[in-house]
């Protein structure tokens, strides 16, 4: 079978992308899915996402993480498939589609992606971490000296620890760098490494340290791959609503997958 791909990134964090809108991929073959994101027998990227039809929704967005199995919400993903459909003239400039937590919001501009993430139920704890799901699950720890944190080793230790078995969890290092402004890293849950950016990550990151370092909303954040804002509604009742991830998100190349 020949199958054509592209490739996409946001703020460096990297996704195989396909148009399924005929649903010819073999989407429960998780080998070969893992297979096609290795970086060095594959096209390497930090997950593989699937551009469907869906009769409530410009599109469904399918998310699978770099092991191959399917993920949770992924919000750089999000923002890339959103790029895809433009690309593909499913919309012009606003769409609704439909991801694993939910529909979702976004507009377009030549620079930027504006993605509407789920309303979030609100920044909590589990064990000893601060913790939050904005449609994948993150443990939140603050930092003063990001730069030599050891992420993988810091970040493997917690994602497989006792409280936050047996699902796992994202860990992000935050540190705050101005009034309104982050720098995170993120070990990520599914690729089993520190990736250069996370959507759903630096998005909690952004809740927790208006909650608990008393940042200033919208929240600038850096990453290793670029820059991203954050902007939300806090709410009296602990929640949060309105909550945009904006940045960049590009076609990089495309090409052919031969099975
Ligand atoms: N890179 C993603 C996060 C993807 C979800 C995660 N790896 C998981 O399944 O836990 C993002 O940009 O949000």
């Amino acid at each position: 079978m020949i199958l054509p791909f592209f490739k996409y990134q946001g703020t460096g964090n990297d996704f195989v992308m396909i148009d399924d809108r005929n649903e010819t991929f073999p989407a429960d073959d998780q080998a070969l899915i893992e297979r096609l994101c290795n970086r060095r027998f594959g096209i390497g990227a930090d997950g593989l996402i699937l551009l469907r039809n869906d009769p409530d929704y410009d599109f469904r967005m399918i998310y699978f993480n770099a092991d191959g199995a399917e993920g949770s919400m992924c919000g750089n993903g999000g923002r890339c498939i959103v790029r895809f459909a433009h690309d593909l003239g499913v919309f012009d400039r606003a769409t609704r589609f439909i991801a694993v937590d939910g529909e979702h919001e976004a507009t377009v501009t030549e620079a930027d992606v504006s993605l509407r993430m789920s309303d979030i139920a609100g920044v909590g704890k589990q064990g000893t971490h601060v913790f939050l799901n904005t449609g994948s699950p993150h443990a939140i720890l603050f930092t003063d000296d990001i730069e030599s944190t050891d992420v993988v080793a810091d970040g493997r230790a917690i994602r497989y620890s006792e409280s936050f078995s047996p699902g796992g969890t994202n860990v992000n290092f935050v540190q705050q760098t101005d009034k309104s402004a982050l720098y995170v890293r993120t070990y990520e849950r599914g690729v089993e490494d520190e990736t250069y950016s996370c959507g759903t990550g630096v998005t909690a990151a952004a809740l927790a340290a208006y909650q608990h370092l008393g940042v200033a909303e919208p929240v600038a954040i850096r990453t290793i791959g670029g820059n991203l804002q954050v902007s939300f509604k806090p709410q009296i009742d602990g929640t949060f609503t309105d909550v945009y991830l904006i940045g960049p998100a590009q076609r990089v190349f495309a090409g052919t997958i031969v099975i």
